[in-house]
Parts: C-alpha cells; sequence; structure tokens
C-alpha cells in the first residue's frame, strides 16, 4: 500500500491531503491564503505566507494521519510568477497572480506576435498566462535571480530542484506546444532570453527529495492544478470534459495525444505527459467564480458561499451580471473588461443580483463547452464538475440549463489533490506498466443535474446576456 501527501496549492488556500492506493484519505488540512486584491487589476499573494500554508497544510495532514508517506505531490496555480534569489531561495518579489492584469501593456506592445504566439504556444497573448507578467517583473521590479512560476520555487524550498513541468511551462507562452520545450524566439519576444529557466519535467518523475515534512520523503508528479482535476475526474480519453469551479471556473476537455489548435478563440495545452508520452487538452476559462462569490459576501449580501442558495432570488426580474470582475478570457480575450451589472429597476434587491451573478457565471461556462464542442466537431456530451461551488444547487442547475448538458458532480472536493497523488503513483515507479488509468481512483457522481430548460429558453438567455457584455 502506497500513500501519497498531495498539497494542492491554489489561489484562495493550500489544501493537504493524505491519500492512499484506495483513494481513502487518512488525512485533511487546509490553510486559507488571501490574494491581495488592488485597484488597476493588481493582484498579489506572499511568497513566504504561500510556502508557509504548503509547509503547514502538509505537516497537519501529515499529523492527522498518523501514517509515513511514499511521496509528496504538488498542485499549483499554472500561471502565477515571482522573482526570486536561486542562490538563498529568498523572494524578490510579490508573487504575480494568474488574475493580475498588468501585464496588458506588454501584451499590447507585442500584438503583432499574437498570431505567431498561438501557432507555437496553443495560447493566446493575454496577460494570464506566466510570460508577460515575468516580463513585467523584469521591467518593473528586478533584473537580479531568476523569474519563475509559483511551482518552480515551491519545489526549490522543498527539494533545492530547479524544475517545472510540462504542463505548467505549457501554460507560459514561451513553451513550444509541439515539443514542450522552452521556445528562443518567443523568450526573445518577452525580453526573457537571457533568463535561466526551470528545467522541463514530466509529470511522471521524481524531482528530488524532501526534507520538510519529517524523514526523506521523494518529490514527484507535479502538475498544474487544472489538469490535476482532469485527471482526478477521470477524464483519460478524448472527448471527457470537467469544469471546477473555484477562484475561477475553468472548463477543460481532453483532446488527445495531437495538440490541435482551438479556432474558437479556446487554449491549448499539455494535460500530462507520462511515460514520455504527451496528452493535451484545451481549455476555456471564467477568471472570477468563487472570486466573484466573495466579492457579494463583501458587499454584504451574502455571508458564505454557502448562502447562495437561499439568497438568490427565484428570478433576476431582468437583472444581468456579465462577471468579469478581472476581465474576460476565452473566447472574447479582454483583460481591460469589468463586471457589469444590467437591466436594474428600483424594485432590484440583492437576491436578484445574487442570482445574476449565478446566471452570469453558468453563461460563461454555457460560451465554453459549446465552442469546446463546435471545434472538437461534436458536443460535449456530459460535464463533470467539482470544487467548492458545486455545493451551490441553484449554480449548478444554471450550469445544467444554459450549456444544456448532463452534470456529473464529484462527489468530494478533493479532485485536484487526487489526480495529482494519481500522478504520483505513476512516479513512484517510472518502469512499470502501470497506466494512469490504473492509478486514478474511480468515483461516482454525489449528484446529477439535467437541463431542466427547454434549448430555445436556455438560447434566448444567452443571446440575451451575451449582449450585455458590449
Ligand atoms: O486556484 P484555482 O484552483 O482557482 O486555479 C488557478 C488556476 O491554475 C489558474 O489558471
Amino acid at each position: 500500500m502506497t500513500r501519497v501527501l498531495a498539497i494542492d496549492q491554489g489561489t484562495s488556500g493550500t489544501k493537504a491531503v493524505v491519500v492512499d492506493d484506495d483513494g481513502r484519505i487518512c488525512g485533511l488540512a487546509e490553510q486559507p491564503v488571501t490574494p491581495d486584491y488592488r485597484a488597476e487589476g493588481i493582484v498579489e499573494q506572499d511568497p513566504q505566507a504561500l510556502l508557509d500554508s504548503v509547509l503547514a497544510a502538509g505537516r497537519a495532514a501529515l499529523a492527522e494521519a498518523g501514517v509515513d508517506v511514499d511521496i509528496v505531490t504538488l498542485a499549483n496555480q499554472g500561471e502565477t510568477v515571482l522573482a526570486w534569489d536561486p542562490d538563498t531561495g529568498a523572494p524578490l518579489s510579490k508573487m504575480i497572480v494568474w488574475q493580475d492584469r498588468r501585464a496588458e501593456d506588454i501584451c499590447r506592445e507585442l500584438a503583432a506576435h499574437a498570431e505567431r504566439l498561438a501557432d507555437k504556444t496553443g495560447l493566446v497573448l493575454d496577460p494570464y498566462f506566466s510570460a508577460p507578467k515575468m516580463a513585467w517583473l523584469r521591467r518593473h521590479v528586478t533584473r537580479e535571480g531568476v523569474v519563475t512560476t509559483s511551482d518552480s520555487w515551491l519545489i526549490h524550498q522543498l527539494t533545492g530542484a530547479f524544475v517545472t513541468d510540462v504542463t505548467t511551462a505549457s501554460r507560459s507562452a514561451i513553451c513550444g506546444l509541439d515539443d514542450l520545450a522552452w521556445d528562443r524566439e518567443l523568450l526573445d519576444r518577452f525580453g526573457l532570453a537571457d533568463e535561466r529557466l526551470p528545467e522541463i519535467v514530466a509529470c511522471d518523475e521524481i524531482v528530488g527529495l524532501t526534507h520538510a515534512f519529517g524523514g526523506s520523503v521523494p518529490v514527484g508528479g507535479l502538475v498544474v492544478d487544472q489538469q490535476a482535476a482532469l485527471v482526478g475526474e477521470n477524464c483519460l480519453v478524448p472527448g471527457e470534459a470537467k469544469c471546477t469551479f473555484g477562484t475561477g471556473a475553468f472548463v477543460l476537455a481532453n483532446i488527445g495525444e495531437t495538440p490541435t489548435r482551438s479556432t474558437r478563440g479556446l487554449t491549448t495545452s499539455a494535460a500530462w505527459r507520462v511515460r514520455d508520452r504527451n496528452q493535451y487538452c484545451v481549455d476555456g476559462q471564467v477568471y472570477t467564480a468563487a472570486s466573484a462569490v466573495r466579492w457579494l459576501a463583501e458587499l454584504g449580501w451574502i455571508d458564505t458561499a454557502a448562502d447562495l442558495d437561499q439568497a438568490a432570488a427565484e428570478t433576476s426580474q431582468g437583472a444581468f451580471c456579465v462577471p468579469a470582475f478581472a476581465g474576460l478570457a476565452a473566447p472574447w480575450w479582454r483583460p481591460e473588461a469589468r463586471a457589469r451589472f444590467t437591466g436594474m429597476s428600483l424594485a432590484t434587491k440583492p437576491g436578484h443580483l445574487v442570482l445574476a451573478v449565478l446566471e452570469g457565471i453558468a453563461a460563461q461556462v454555457a460560451e465554453l463547452t459549446d465552442l469546446i464542442g463546435t471545434d472538437a466537431g461534436q458536443p460535449l456530451e456530459r460535464l463533470r464538475v467539482d470544487g467548492g461551488l458545486t455545493q451551490s444547487q441553484r449554480l449548478m442547475q444554471a450550469v445544467a440549463d444554459l450549456t444544456q448538458i448532463p452534470l456529473d458532480v464529484y462527489p468530494h472536493a478533493h479532485a485536484t489533490p487526487m489526480g495529482a497523488a494519481a500522478l504520483a503513483r505513476m512516479a513512484l515507479d517510472p518502469h512499470d506498466e502501470t497506466r494512469l488509468v490504473d492509478t486514478v481512483i474511480d468515483w461516482q457522481p454525489s449528484a446529477v443535474y439535467e437541463p431542466g430548460w427547454s434549448a430555445d429558453r436556455a438560447a434566448a438567455f444567452r443571446d440575451d446576456w451575451r449582449a450585455q457584455i458590449g
């Protein structure tokens, strides 16, 4: 029996899970982390606070489990970056979070190269991805040390290695999608040609040993959190898709071993590399899901996300919300966009606007699932869903109504660490015959949501909602 300590370092918190081969969770701990949201699209985190949360959550989960683990794995935010000193490990900047919009100017300057970048990387020239923010750090903060994604720094703290994994590299906009290697031409474009970059490793590689959790434990099975959830939800076959409702909502669909570029404004990335084979996914993003809900709480319209279903009115009374609190991603790619509420009258109450936010998130997800279907040449048949906001029945029903796709709800809140744990099991013996499908824990949905609206009603709502984007 092997046991994995899987650490999910997300935007709003770090979760650590000790899980065995049968998927039994023997230890679980969570540490909140609070991004600093400021005007002008600034979203930062304190690197030390992130590291402390990783250590504290990991140690608490192990203490609860009361067992040793065979491997530690990390699922990370895909596109959050920082500058740091590779000799001392000391941070030289704040973490610039994926939601941060400051690199907009850099993207505008490089607009002439957007098509070439899309062709090489499968991504879009947008501040969401790592390279524009790395370039921004170089221009405005420091020329010292290295600039990397958060995973490289955390793994360096844990093991001394200087690595990133293929999935994180594929979210950078400086990594070729076909070979999953750093791209000289794009590095040059971003002014990053002289950077010392981490080695890109596979998702079934051991990258070093850590003493941070007691004893000496291998670290491996590294992966972006969204891709980890794709694995955890068992979307291992082309056409299978999931949406994780976390800080943002991210729809990813497995597209197999060929890195087909989207023709619909979505992005294509590495889903994983195991046993030297690359698997790819197409993805679309709603930048603010739980963070839009957190904003509702800050306004005092709800206490916590658990109140959403009660607080949301029966109808929005004609109010719409485009929840672009941190810009709009696929397929619009408008970093400068901001959230909009429209259609309000003097009779509009907070409950109507709470529902409008839920419907706005659902409408954005519906745009993405449609486009994924169009790209693939056949509509998605089902959508697997996970993440904290799947607790909101109103939101889930709105997603089923507007996407017109049945939803299968993952039975607990830990799809991401379960996916990372599956990859970590693959890393434990890289030469054996085990396939990824053998290491993923089977699951049955805890709930299924069927579309309740007619196709015409959903289409009419979505036309009206789309008209509010402006
Ligand atoms: O922190 P999460 O779980 O919302 O995910 C962050 C993503 O990796 C951003 O692309």
